[in-house]
């Protein structure tokens, strides 16, 4: 583990908001993640704006189509420079080797590229729904095994996973855990979570932690409380 482990999950509407909270932080505290609401409203410039403040940045799209136009897309976000990258594992194979072969030319420079199983916020009911009648794991098993196939860096998976993942597929194969919530935190929508003590004994190389942090009434000092849970400070 890293004093990095940890991925804020920027998930603001307010762009000035983000950056005044990004200043307080030092980059070798956190890495930053920004998602589909802040990329729609305020584009690539706020990948600018964060890189400039030197955060690596975890650009999550989950991008889900056919694959030449996933592959266009991941191309587009290593052209951003961004740290790392997802697309949805369901795309299925065909769809992840077209993107992680869209990153061939950028070598070493590539972001990670990572591929979402079952989101953190689903329940053995909810995948009941979908005709997926297994377990959440099993699903995510199945998930990630074609992940793995398709020689991406790893998934993302729920920190209640990560065990089983890191036994399966070993200790390169990253995992990206959210879903985290310190004890007494509100779950809100998320289903299957765990705590950042928990998930970084479970295996999870990065916890994405977004409400818990930027909702608290001092931002700055719920990281500062994850960290030391973690005894990173
Ligand atoms: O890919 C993700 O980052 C992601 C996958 C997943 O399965 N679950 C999940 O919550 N996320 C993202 O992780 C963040 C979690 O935020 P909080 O629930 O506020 O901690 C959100 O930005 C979600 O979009």
């Amino acid at each position: 583990m890293t004093d990095k482990s940890i991925v804020v999950a920027l998930d603001y509407d307010n762009k000035a908001d983000a950056l005044t909270f990004i200043d307080k932080l030092d980059p070798n505290m956190c890495r930053l993640k920004i998602g589909k609401e802040m990329f729609t409203l305020f584009d690539p410039q706020l990948v600018k704006d964060i890189h400039n403040r030197d955060f690596d940045l975890f650009l999550d799209l989950k991008f889900h189509d056919i694959p030449n136009t996933v592959a266009k897309a991941v191309a587009a976000a290593a052209e951003l420079g961004v740290w790392m990258t997802n697309v949805h594992a369901s795309g299925g194979l065909t769809m992840m080797q077209a993107a992680k072969k869209a990153l061939q030319p950028y070598g070493k420079d590539a972001p990670l590229l990572i591929a979402v199983t079952v989101l953190t916020s689903m329940s053995d009911e909810d995948l009941a729904l979908l005709g997926i009648n297994v377990p959440a794991f099993e699903h995510v098993l199945r998930l990630a095994k074609l992940t793995h196939q398709a020689g991406l860096d790893g998934v993302v998976c729920s920190a209640q996973e990560a065990k089983l993942l890191k036994s399966s597929f070993g200790k390169d194969f990253t995992l990206v855990t959210p879903g985290i919530r310190p004890a007494g935190s509100d779950a809100g929508d998320q289903h299957r979570v765990m705590t950042p003590p928990q998930a970084i004994a479970a295996g999870s190389d990065y916890l994405v932690i977004g409400r818990p942090i930027t909702q608290a009434a001092d931002p700055l000092a719920a990281l500062t409380a994850i960290h030391q849970s973690l005894q990173l400070s």
